[in-house]
């Protein structure tokens, strides 16, 4: 791989410690996988920040690091709500040792709001054609495929090294060769809500890490999109994916339909909600918010819970700026009785794994809650979640309709 001087220097440690371990992890990517050169990002957004995920290694990892990121970097969700983490029952113990990793990004000049969906931020603008290093994989799926930049499914510690050097490595979603649609998929009956999340499930076990071009017959919105990636990425390893019609890369360039075509049933997509019905005990914990709500989902959720009052806990994910904006949709919501919380998220909080089982309207987090919190999972739309902690086991009752 071709380095300037200034890289090289770096490279040879000459501009410190920090900076010689981060250039080697590019350089050491980039030789794997066929960079040529290092390019200029725009942005970096870095996972593997909650303590459950990264534990006492990793903090000692990131304490250790000097310097400054040199372009804006994020930080993906942390365990716990930092303003206000014992709301969710968080160990003083687990608390002590997330502030400390927070702390140690800070240092880095690192932006500690905590969130996988950036894009929605002030300050993080994201456009077509823009290079970046993010690592949580929704968030990359979106901003590939929904935003037409460019990006890797980063791991921490690169999208860690990228915002130190201002640069990532060039290879994979970076060059245009490899935004190419290989998988062609089908949708014949009409989509809404949260049968997008159903429908990445589906196929991102289909895709595995390979680029999708779908044919819908109903246009998804934002929302939809982010569903359909956010569930990819997690069924599957999908870090970029199409809409005929709809996203911007395939709307600008003239793809070829990929030969290998399959197509995608109503049949299944109820498939995913039939889990409602066939879980061996009632959900106990209701979570909205997997990749983190927009101001619209908070907006349903609102006119969802107007009035009302949840009978079991419900948990709604968002980014702490969105509920800054917005106090009048929180103040409804919490008024129910549900709890909105910002930097972290039902997967990476420790908190859901004192639960057994656990009701999303996410694909995405239907694929994860399982492993990474021993909980059993099971799927429903907004409605039914909203239905399911208000009055009980309703939606259980009427047997997953949606
Ligand atoms: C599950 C995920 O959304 C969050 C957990 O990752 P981490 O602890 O931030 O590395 C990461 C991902 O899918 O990229
Ligand atoms: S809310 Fe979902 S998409 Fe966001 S960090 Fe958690 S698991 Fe990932």
């Amino acid at each position: 791989m071709y380095l300037t001087k200034e890289e090289e220097q770096i490279l040879n440690g000459e501009a410190g410690e920090t900076l010689r371990q981060a250039i080697g992890i590019l350089v050491t990517l980039g030789d794997i996988y066929g960079a040529d050169r290092l390019i200029p990002i725009k942005s970096a957004q870095i996972a593997g920040v909650s303590y459950k995920t990264i534990g006492d290694a990793g903090l000692e990892w990131i304490s250790d690091l000097q310097g400054r990121v040199k372009v804006p970097a994020i930080l993906n969700p942390a365990g716990m709500d930092l303003e206000d983490w014992e709301r969710l029952r968080i160990s003083p113990e687990f608390a002590e040792k997330q502030k400390l990793i927070i702390q140690a990004y800070a240092k880095l000049g690192i932006r500690c709001e905590c969130t996988c969906t950036p894009y929605t931020l002030e300050g993080f603008d994201t456009g077509y054609g823009d290079h970046l290093a993010w690592s949580e994989s929704s968030a990359v799926s979106y901003a590939n495929s929904v935003l037409g930049a460019r990006t890797n499914r980063e791991g921490g510690p690169s999208a860690l090294s990228a915002a130190l050097l201002g640069k990532t490595a060039n290879y994979g979603f970076h060059l245009d060769e490899n935004r190419v649609p290989e998988i062609s998929i089908h949708v014949e009956s009409p989509l809404k809500g949260s049968d997008y999340g159903a429908l990445g499930y589906i196929a991102g076990k289909l895709a595995g890490s390979r680029v999708p071009v779908f044919h819908l017959r109903t246009t998804p919105d934002a929302d939809e999109l982010k569903a359909i990636g956010a569930a990819m990425a997690a069924s599957g390893a999908v870090a970029l994916y199409h809409v005929e019609g709809v996203t911007p890369e395939i709307r600008r360039l003239n793809f070829e339909d990929p030969e290998e075509k399959i197509t995608i049933e109503r049949k299944q997509l109820d498939e995913v909600y039939e889990t409602l019905t066939k879980v061996t005990r009632e959900p106990e914990l209701i979570t909205i918010g997997c990749p983190h709500c927009s101001a619209t989902e908070l907006e349903k959720v609102a006119k969802l819970l107007k009035g009302k009052t949840v009978s079991k806990e419900l948990w709604i994910f968002t980014s702490r700026e969105l509920v800054k904006h917005y106090p009048e949709y929180i103040k409804t919501i919490e008024k129910s009785g549900a709890k909105v919380v910002c930097d972290t998220c039902m997967v990476v909080s420790p908190a859901t794994n004192r639960y057994s089982c656990v009701m999303v309207n996410s694909g995405k987090a239907l694929a994860y809650v399982p492993g990474m919190c021993g909980a059993e999972a099971v799927y429903g739309n907004m409605e039914m979640c909203i239905e399911e902690a208000v009055g009980g086991s309703t939606a259980k009752k009427e047997g997953g309709s949606h």
